[in-house]
């Protein structure tokens, strides 16, 4: 286990860490990286090649550079500038699961400089296997293939989907583009048509959806807890922003991959937008609340195909940003970092936004962390039944 103990690891900081990892997913940012970043990516899991060129024309169209690490770099110098605000002295360093700066490195690098007991912040705000096992199971590699197995503890923050640091921006978004496209349907002489409110998040394949725990999430909101999560911050902002009283709303997916005949999560925002129409929308408001950045998926997926199914069905179309480096996001992020340093017991602390017990829910099936899980709530989370429980003996 990665026992490390308290008298060397209380921090240098007084804060009972001595540094922060900001872990994502990393993306390419050249023609020549695009193909070596898929492989990445998709190492051992049998994306068809077909999906993969198809997802590389993508990359390819924006000069084979995802968004990505930039939008990381500049949330990077944001967390700085916020941490730098709060005296807090902390190093901050990056690393990601599939392109340069690897994880691997990033934690070398932290080692070397001194550091044991580190802070993970992952860019991903669900529960769910890609969105927080992967990165669980990544830090272990990381840390076996570096030999720092035992000498540098990774804690990383449980998932946040619920808290205000995220849910404030989508609802400042929200109803900016709700404004948007009434201005929309105004000016095309519709006034009276009422927009359709689209949260849309990453499809998943409902299998691995319906593995995911855990039990009481799925017997509280009768669905997978993947699919729970997004509907109960789609209802908490529809709930919460004035602009969208009385509207419809909906959840639907995009970004499907794998073999057509794998089941994954529907329907596709394409054709839910082309059901809509159908049925006398007028306008949608996509609201990407699957993803904390503008990234490649995002410009594809919406800025390109469901604006286009949009255009072509003559709807009002108004794709809300992702909460980037929104000042809120920023300040709430290190808002849940503080929470960590006062030994926050639970993740659901009082800058919860989403109603609900969620508990710290990064996956029950499909988990494979041997090492590192401790997710900082105090308690082993995500543990798969039958490995030992994660880091219950890591304190
Ligand atoms: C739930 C989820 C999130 C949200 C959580 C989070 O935000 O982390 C997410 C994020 C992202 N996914 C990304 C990119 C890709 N995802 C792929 C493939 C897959 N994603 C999956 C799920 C998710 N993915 C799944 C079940 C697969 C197929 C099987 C597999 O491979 O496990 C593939 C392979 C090709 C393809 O089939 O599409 C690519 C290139 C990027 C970077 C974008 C950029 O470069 O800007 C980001 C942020
Ligand atoms: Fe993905």
């Amino acid at each position: 286990m990665s026992r490390v103990s308290e008298e060397t690891t209380a921090g240098a900081s007084g804060l009972g860490y001595d540094a922060i990892l900001l872990a994502s997913f990393g993306g390419p940012e050249g023609q020549d990286d695009v193909i070596p970043f898929l492989r990445n990516v998709t190492a051992g899991r049998g994306i068809p090649d077909e999906r993969l060129e198809e997802v590389a024309t993508h990359y390819r169209a924006n000069g084979g550079v995802s968004p990505i690490n930039e939008q990381n770099r500049d949330l990077l110098a944001a967390l700085e500038g916020e941490i730098a605000g709060r005296d807090w002295h902390l190093p901050l360093y990056w690393g990601n699961r599939n392109w340069d700066p690897y994880l691997p490195e990033t934690l070398q690098q932290m080692h070397d400089d001194g550091h044991r007991r580190v802070l993970m912040l992952v860019t991903s705000a669900y529960a769910g296997y890609s969105s927080c096992c992967q990165y669980r199971e990544d830090i272990d590699r990381g840390l076996e293939k570096t030999g720092l197995t035992g000498s540098l503890e990774i804690v990383k923050i449980p998932q946040f989907f619920h808290d205000r640091a995220f849910i404030a921006p989508f609802q400042e978004a929200l109803a900016t583009g709700i404004r948007d496209v009434r201005a929309q349907l105004a000016a095309k002489g519709e006034p009276d048509a009422q927009p359709k409110i689209v949260f849309v998040t990453h499809s998943i394949p409902t299998a691995i959806a319906e593995a995911q725990g855990p039990d009481h999430v799925k017997e509280e909101y009768g669905t997978d807890a993947y699919s729970a999560q997004h509907e109960a911050v789609a209802r908490t902002l529809m709930r919460t922003v004035p602009e969208a009283a009385g509207l419809e709303h909906t959840l639907v997916f995009q970004s499907r991959s794998g073999a057509p005949s794998t089941p994954w999560l529907e329907p596709d925002i394409n054709d839910a937008i082309e059901e809509y129409a159908a049925a006398g929308t007028r306008a949608v408001v996509v609201m990407p609340i699957g993803f904390v950045s503008d990234h490649m998926e995002v410009k594809w997926d919406l800025d390109t195909e469901a604006r286009d199914t949009a255009a072509e069905l003559d709807l009002a179309f108004h794709r809300a940003p992702t909460p980037g480096t929104h000042a809120a996001f920023v300040s709430g992020l290190v808002d849940i970092v503080a929470g960590q340093f006062a030994g926050a017991r639970s993740p659901e602390q009082g800058t919860q936004e989403v109603p609900g017990k969620w508990g710290d829910i990064c996956c029950v099936t499909g988990c494979r962390p041997r090492l590192t899980a401790r997710s900082g709530s105090g308690r082993p989370a995500g543990a798969d039944a039958g490995s030992p429980a994660p880091g219950s003996e890591s304190r």
